[in-house]
């Protein structure tokens, strides 16, 4: 039935014009299943290891085809996912690249899905998943790597956590990404979009939280839900390893400023989601910042857990942060993806399932999240890459995919 008959690798365009890799998989029974594999740019020193596309697909040809090819059935996502580590034989996927693992292992769960004719979050959850929706996170403000001349702080994400669906949860972050373009403009500020498709105006931190702020209120008055705010400082970005400093356009801080900094953050705009406040080696300072505002908001690991459950083991033995974020292609396959989610449940940790920079059309995350009951997804607010995550999840919510 589901036995691996076919696998096709392509290089492909991501939203940035960078090739990426995709996969299609076919089943004996004619399952089907196409996914790409997305590409950060603010990425974590840990991360499993994405390969220039063509020698990526060129190696997983080479290695983990004939290992799943008439060997592996696709409805059963541990056994293809150990076939790609077999076939990769190291521990960062650089022999056949992330990139190739993670388009194989989530075209594969696709295949699984179509063959049952179920749809992927409920062959991915089981059939007692998916009454739960997470709540999405959209970037609606953002720079660092993102954007050139604009904020330091990477994303600006508004953070719908009172609406009553999914679907007017992303309504209200897309009205939140106009209301910031009417405040820009009044104030004359002209600007273009980020990676993200958030505002990448070149202004100061401050103002951006001043209009963000505002923003959020607007769109709260007329929705008649609580919307509230957070951020992706990127904080390894901004760390000077030399000097011991995040270095931002107008200052230096040393990790205790920094702490400080963005706990008075976390008071003066009720933050509800801090990602990366800190550099991704400073267990110590993400301890620290958790003690002090850890009961108040999100204090989420991104490039700190890079989804691997050995760094997050670290963490919660050391109370490092209370949040995680989810990147299959950090980790490079589904199931890997899965034991960091339950790894955090079971600690008391929120998962947050994300997109990267550089996405594709592919909508496999919003599935993911569902079929997880993960609390929150972040995968944009606007824009054809984001937006197809987003819409899949209205989509999943009414029983249309
Ligand atoms: O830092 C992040 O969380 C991501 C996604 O927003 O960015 P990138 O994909 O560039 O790592
Ligand atoms: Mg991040």
């Amino acid at each position: 039935m589901t036995l691996i008959t076919d696998i096709r690798l392509r290089r492909i365009l991501d939203s940035r014009g960078n090739p990426t890799v995709e996969a299609d998989v076919v089943t004996e029974s004619g399952g089907f299943g196409r996914a790409a594999a997305p590409s950060g740019a603010s990425t974590g020193e840990y991360e499993a290891v994405e390969r220039p596309p063509s020698e990526a697909i060129a190696a997983a040809r080479e290695h983990a085809v004939p290992r799943l090819v008439g060997e592996v059935y696709a409805g059963n996502q541990r056994d293809v996912d150990a076939a790609l580590h077999a076939a990769d034989g190291t521990d960062d996927f650089s022999e056949i690249g992330a990139n190739s693992a993670v388009a194989i292992s989530m075209a594969a769960a696709k295949a699984g899905a179509d063959v049952l004719g179920a749809p992927l979050f409920q062959h991915l959850g089981g059939t007692f998943r998916g009454n739960n929706f997470p709540i999405p996170l959209g970037n609606v403000v953002g720079g660092g790597e993102h954007a050139a001349d604009a904020t330091d702080i990477q994303e600006f994400l508004a953070a719908p956590v009172g609406a009553p669906s999914v679907e007017d949860a992303v309504f209200a972050n897309a009205a939140v990404h106009a209301a910031v373009s009417d405040l820009l403009s009044e104030r004359g500020v002209p600007c273009g979009k980020g990676d993200e498709g958030a505002w990448a105006p070149s202004i100061d931190d401050g103002d951006a939280f001043e209009i963000v702020d505002e923003a959020v209120s607007m769109v709260e008055d007329e929705v008649g839900f609580e919307i509230k705010f957070g951020l992706d400082v990127a904080g390894a970005e901004l760390y000077d390893a030399d000097s011991g400093t995040y270095e931002y356009s107008d200052q230096s801080r040393d990790t205790d400023e920094q702490i400080a900094y963005i706990a008075d953050l976390v008071e003066e705009y009720d933050l509800v989601y801090v990602e990366d406040p800190l550099d991704e080696d400073d267990y110590d300072a993400f301890a620290d910042l958790t003690d002090e505002v850890g009961d108040q908001t999100l204090i989420c690991g991104d490039d700190l857990f890079v989804t691997n459950t050995d760094r997050l083991v670290e963490g919660i033995d050391r109370d490092a942060a209370n949040s995680i974020l989810i990147k299959p292609n950090q980790i490079g396959t589904l199931s890997d993806a899965f034991d960091a989610i339950e790894l955090a449940t079971e600690n008391g940790y929120d998962s947050v399932v994300s997109h990267r920079s550089g996405e594709t059309e592919d909508a496999t995350i919003a599935h993911l999240a569902v079929a997880t009951d993960a609390p929150y997804i972040k995968t944009g607010a606007v824009g054809g890459e984001r937006t197809a995550k987003l819409n899949e999840l209205i989509r999943i919510a009414d029983d249309a995919t």
